[in-house]
C-alpha cells in the first residue's frame, strides 16, 4: 500500500522558507506533501536583487529564483496572493484572506519583516513608500518618471541601495540620516565618512543628525520637515530605517513572541508542530536581517523534517557589503572595539582604501574594509573558525599572504565542507560550486554565475568562487578566471584599450556607450581608469575629464583627514634656495598653515589648508605644483653625489634634476619615484623606487620595480649605461613602456611582478623600439601644463575652490 504523506505548509513564499524547502525536496522528496501560501502574488524571488534591478543591474525576471514551473515540478501546490489570516492549532489548519483553507501536520512559518515606518504625521501621503517588495520598486521606478525630488530616510545599507537606485533613474536624492555617520551599525566613523565622499561623488547628498519631524504636502508629499524647523523638497519619500520581525499571525495564534517568534536551536516554536524561520523568528534573542543566517536556519529545518540528525541551528556571525557599483565596503563581526578588544588600523587616502580589524582574546572578532574589500570572504572565515591570530595580525590587515600556523587560503577551502554556503546572498553551498565547475564544465566565474548565481548579488563572494575555481579547473581556468575592471563591464584593461584603439573611441561616454558597460554612468574604478587610457592613447585630442579623476587629483593638493589639504611645491632634486625657503615661509604664515613638514621625498609640506585658500597660496608660492596627490612623477629623490661628497662618482644631483624636469607632470598609471645615487653606497635609496639610478664608475645602473610601502620590493637591474643621455632615454622609454601596458592604478613593482623583467626588457633592447617609445613621451610631456598655474590664471577653474553653500531650505 503506498504511504500516505505528511501535509506541510509554509506561510511565506519568500528567500528563508522556500529555502528550507528546497533542500527538504532534495533530503527527502517523497516525504511530504507541500503546499506554499504567499502574500505576494508572485513566484519565489531574490529580494536583496531589488536593489540591483532599481540600480540597473538586473531585470526583474531576472531575480526570480524559482518560477511557477519549479513548484508543478516538484509537486508543490502555490497558493500565491493569499495572506494567511488565521492559525487553528488545535484542528492544524490554516486560514487564508481569499477563504482558502488548507490543513497541515507541520507548520512553517517564514513571513519575514515589516519595514518600519516613522509614525510621523503626514506619513500617509501619496509618494511615502518603503523599500522592501516588487511593488516598491515598481513605485520608485513609475516615480522617477514623473517627478525630480527623492528623499531617503536612513543611511543604513537599505537606504544607501535605494539612493543608489534612485540617482540611477535619474532623481535628485537627498538621503536623511539621524546620525552623524552613515552605516553606524556596520562601520565606524572613518570608513562611514570614507564612504560619504565616495557616494557624494556619485552625485548622492546627506544631511545628516537630521530628525524627520512630518511630511508635507496636500494628498501628495511635498516636502519632509525636520524638528531643527528646516525641511527637504520632496516629490517622494522612501524609509529605510530598519525592519521589525512580521509576527502578526503568530501573535494571533497564542505562539511565543518577543521581538520576533521565540524559536529553539531546531527552529521549533512553543506550539508543537510549528517551526518559524527567517527574518521572522528570534533565536538565542537574534532576529537576523540577512539572508546567510536565514539560509543556515533553513538547512538546519529542513533537516529536522527530513527526520535526520543534526546538532541544531546555534546561531550566526554576519557579514554584510554595500551592494552600490564602484563603492567597495564590507563588515563582519564586531566592528565596534568591544572592551578588552584592540583594533589595527590602515588608512591609504590616496587610493581610498581604509581597514580595520578587530581582535579579542588573540582572536579576529571583527573587521572593516573600504576601498579594497578582496580580503572580506578571508577575514570573515578567520572570525568564524575562531583560530588564534597570534603574530599574523599585520598580515591579516595589510593582505598579505596568511603564512605561519594557518592553513593557507586554498588549503582553508579544500577544507571546507561541501555544504557550507560560498555565497551568502544567493545561498549557494561548496558543493554547488564544485558540481558547476566538475560536472557542468563552468570555466570562469561568469560561467558560475549564470549556472548557479554566486556572486551574482553582492559580488563579497566573488574571491572565494575564484578560489574553488582554481582548486576544481586547476590552470585550465586561468583564463577564464579574468574578470571585468569592475563591476561595471565584463571586459579587462587589455581588451578595453584594444577596443578603443580599434574603434578610435574618443569619450568616457562613447566608450561605455559602444562597449555596453552595466551601469551607463560608470563607477569611481572604471571613470579614472578610462581617462587615464584615453589620456595615454591619445594625448593630443583627447580632453581630459576632470570630474573623472580622484579627489586628491581633482583639487591637486592631498585631502587629509580632517578634511583640509596640503600643498607640496615641487623643489626639483631636493635642492632649494634661502629665498625659496623663505617665500614658502612667508606663505605659511600668512595664511596660518599649522605645520609645516619635510616629506620623505625631500621637499616642504604645508599641511592644513583650507579648500579655498589653495589658489591663493598657489598664486603666492609662483613653484609649480609638486604633484604629491596624483598618479604622476612624484620625486626625484638625490644624495649630493660628487658636488660635497668624498665617495660620490658621478653628478646625482644634477642628474636628478634633469630627470625631475623632464619628466614632471606626466601621467601614469600610478604614481611613479625615482632617485639617483652618487655611488653604490646608494644614499637615496634608489633600489627601492620605481626608477632607481645609482652612479658606478664609469656610468649609471638603472634599477626598476621598487617600492618601499606596504609591499616592500627591491628593484631588479634592467641595465647599465654610460651617459646621462642615456639614463635620460632609458627612463623615458620604461615609463612610457609602463604608461601603454600597466592596468590604471597598478605600480610598478605590481606590473613587473604580473609581467615579468624579461619582457620589459625585450621590449626596450631595440634602439628603434626605445626611441618610438621615447617619442611618445615626449609628445605627451610637450602637451602638459602646470595645473596649479591654470587653475590661478582661470576664475571659472577657481569657483571650484569656493566654499558650497547649505542646501537646505529654511522653513520661516
Ligand atoms: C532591497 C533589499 C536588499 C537586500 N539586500 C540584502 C543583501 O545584500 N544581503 C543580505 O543578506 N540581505 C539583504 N536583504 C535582506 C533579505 O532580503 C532578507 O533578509 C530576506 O529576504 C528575508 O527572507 P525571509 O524569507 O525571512 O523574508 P521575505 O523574503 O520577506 O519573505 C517573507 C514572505 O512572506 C510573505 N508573508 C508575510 N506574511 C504572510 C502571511 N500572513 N501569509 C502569506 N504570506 C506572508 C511576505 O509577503 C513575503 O513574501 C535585502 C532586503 C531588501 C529589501
Ligand atoms: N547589502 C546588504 O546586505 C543589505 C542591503 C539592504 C538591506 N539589507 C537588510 O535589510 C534590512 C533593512 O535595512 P535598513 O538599512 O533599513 O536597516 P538598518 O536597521 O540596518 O538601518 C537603518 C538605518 O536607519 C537609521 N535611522 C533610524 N531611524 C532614523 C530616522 N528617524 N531618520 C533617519 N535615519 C534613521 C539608523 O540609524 C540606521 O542606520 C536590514 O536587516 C539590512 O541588513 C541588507
Ligand atoms: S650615495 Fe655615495 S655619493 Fe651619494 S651621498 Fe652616499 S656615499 Fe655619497
Ligand atoms: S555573497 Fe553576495 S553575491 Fe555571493
Amino acid at each position: 500500500m503506498k504511504k500516505t504523506k505528511r501535509k506541510l505548509v509554509l506561510v511565506g513564499n519568500g528567500m528563508a522558507g522556500v529555502r528550507a524547502i528546497e533542500h527538504l525536496i532534495k533530503l527527502a522528496p517523497e516525504a511530504y506533501e507541500i503546499t506554499i501560501i504567499g502574500a505576494e502574488p508572485h513566484p519565489n524571488y531574490n529580494r536583496i536583487m531589488l536593489s540591483s534591478v532599481l540600480a540597473g543591474g538586473a531585470s526583474l525576471k531576472e531575480i526570480v529564483i524559482n518560477d511557477w514551473e519549479w513548484y508543478k515540478d516538484n509537486g508543490i501546490r502555490l497558493l500565491a496572493g493569499h495572506r494567511v489570516t488565521q492559525i487553528d492549532a488545535n484542528r492544524k489548519r490554516v486560514v487564508s484572506d481569499q477563504g482558502a483553507t488548507v490543513d497541515y501536520d507541520e507548520l512553517i512559518l517564514a513571513t519575514g519583516s515589516n519595514p518600519f515606518m516613522l509614525p510621523l504625521p503626514g506619513a500617509d501621503k501619496e509618494g511615502v513608500i518603503a523599500f522592501r517588495d516588487i511593488k516598491d520598486c515598481e513605485t520608485m521606478v513609475d516615480t522617477s518618471k514623473k517627478y525630480k525630488k527623492a528623499v531617503v530616510i536612513g543611511g543604513g545599507l537599505l537606504g544607501l541601495e535605494a539612493a543608489r537606485g534612485l540617482l540611477h533613474l535619474g532623481m535628485d536624492v537627498s538621503v536623511v540620516h539621524i546620525n552623524p555617520y552613515l552605516m553606524e551599525r556596520q562601520l565606524d566613523e572613518t570608513a562611514a565618512k570614507m564612504l560619504q565622499k565616495e557616494l557624494e561623488q556619485q552625485g548622492m547628498k546627506f544631511l545628516l543628525r537630521k530628525n524627520s519631524g512630518a511630511i508635507l504636502g496636500k494628498k501628495r508629499v511635498r516636502a519632509l520637515s525636520f524638528t531643527d524647523g528646516t525641511e527637504a523638497e520632496a516629490d517622494l519619500i522612501v524609509m529605510a530605517v530598519g525592519i521589525r520581525p512580521n509576527v502578526e499571525l503568530a501573535k494571533s495564534s497564542g505562539i511565543e513572541i518577543n521581538r520576533g517568534i521565540v524559536v529553539n536551536d531546531w527552529l521549533e516554536t512553543s506550539v508543537e508542530r510549528i517551526y518559524a524561520v527567517g527574518e521572522c523568528a528570534e533565536h538565542r534573542g537574534i532576529a537576523y536581517g540577512l539572508v546567510a543566517p536565514l539560509y543556515e536556519q533553513g538547512s538546519v529545518l529542513a533537516k529536522k523534517l527530513a527526520g535526520l540528525e543534526t546538532t541544531g541551528y546555534a546561531g550566526s556571525v554576519t557579514s554584510t557589503k554595500l551592494k552600490v557599483s564602484g563603492v567597495d565596503v564590507f563588515s563582519a563581526g564586531r566592528y565596534d572595539e568591544p572592551e578588552g578588544s584592540r583594533s589595527l588600523r590602515y588608512q591609504d587616502e590616496v587610493d581610498g582604501v581604509y581597514k580595520k580589524i578587530v581582535i579579542q582574546n588573540d582572536k579576529l572578532i571583527g573587521a572593516v574594509l573600504f576601498g579594497d574589500t578582496n580580503d572580506g570572504a578571508k577575514l570573515f572565515s578567520i572570525i568564524k573558525s575562531g583560530e588564534s591570530v597570534v603574530g599574523r595580525e599585520k598580515e591579516l590587515l595589510l593582505g598579505m599572504a596568511v603564512s605561519g600556523q594557518s592553513a593557507s587560503p586554498e588549503a582553508r577551502l579544500k577544507e571546507m565542507a561541501d555544504e557550507e554556503i560560498i555565497c551568502g546572498c544567493n545561498g549557494v553551498s561548496k558543493g554547488t560550486i564544485a558540481d558547476a565547475v566538475l560536472a557542468k564544465g563552468c570555466m570562469s566565474v561568469g560561467e558560475i554565475k549564470a549556472c548557479t548565481k554566486a556572486s551574482g548579488s553582492c559580488g563579497g563572494c566573488k574571491p572565494l568562487v575564484e578560489g574553488l575555481l582554481k582548486l576544481y579547473a586547476g590552470d585550465e581556468a586561468g583564463v577564464g578566471v579574468k574578470e571585468g575592471i569592475c563591476g561595471c563591464t565584463p571586459l579587462g584593461r587589455d581588451e578595453i584599450v584594444a577596443e578603443i584603439k580599434r574603434m578610435r573611441l574618443k569619450s568616457i561616454k562613447e566608450v561605455m556607450n559602444v562597449l555596453e558597460w552595466r551601469n551607463s554612468e560608470g563607477c569611481s574604478k572604471c571613470r579614472p581608469s578610462l581617462n587615464y587610457y584615453l589620456g595615454m592613447l591619445f594625448p593630443e585630442e583627447y580632453v581630459d575629464e576632470n570630474e573623472s579623476r580622484i579627489t586628491n587629483e581633482r583639487y591637486h593638493a592631498n585631502i587629509q583627514k580632517d578634511g583640509t589639504y596640503s600643498v607640496v611645491p615641487r623643489i626639483y632634486g631636493g635642492v632649494t634656495s634661502p629665498a625659496e625657503l623663505k617665500k614658502i615661509a612667508e606663505v605659511a604664515e600668512k595664511f596660518d598653515v599649522p605645520m609645516v613638514k619635510f616629506t620623505g621625498g625631500q621637499r616642504l609640506d604645508l599641511l592644513g589648508v583650507k579648500k579655498e585658500d589653495l589658489p591663493k597660496m598657489w598664486e603666492e608660492l609662483d613653484m609649480p605644483s609638486g604633484h604629491a596627490y596624483g598618479k604622476t612623477l612624484r620625486t626625484v629623490k638625490t644624495c649630493v653625489g660628487n658636488t660635497f661628497c668624498r665617495f660620490g662618482t658621478q653628478d646625482a644631483i644634477g642628474m636628478g634634476i634633469r630627470l625631475e624636469k623632464a619628466f614632471e607632470r606626466l601621467n601614469t598609471p600610478a604614481k611613479v619615484k625615482l632617485a639617483v645615487s652618487g655611488c653604490p653606497r646608494n644614499c637615496a635609496e634608489a633600489t627601492i623606487k620605481d626608477f632607481g639610478v645609482v652612479a658606478i664608475d664609469g656610468g649609471w645602473e638603472l634599477h626598476v620595480g621598487g617600492n618601499g610601502g606596504v609591499q616592500v620590493r627591491a628593484t631588479e637591474l634592467l641595465c647599465v649605461v654610460k651617459t646621462e643621455d642615456e639614463v635620460v632615454e632609458w627612463a623615458s622609454a620604461y615609463l612610457q613602456y609602463y604608461r601603454e601596458n600597466a592596468q590604471w592604478n597598478e605600480r610598478t613593482s605590481t606590473w613587473i611582478e604580473r609581467v615579468g623583467l624579461e619582457e620589459i626588457k625585450n621590449a626596450l633592447e631595440k634602439p628603434e623600439d626605445r626611441l618610438a617609445l621615447v617619442e611618445r613621451i615626449q609628445k605627451t610631456l610637450s602637451l602638459t601644463t602646470d595645473p596649479w598655474k591654470q587653475i590661478v590664471e582661470n576664475d571659472h577653474l577657481r569657483k571650484n575652490f569656493e566654499p558650497l553653500t547649505e542646501a537646505l531650505t529654511i522653513n520661516s
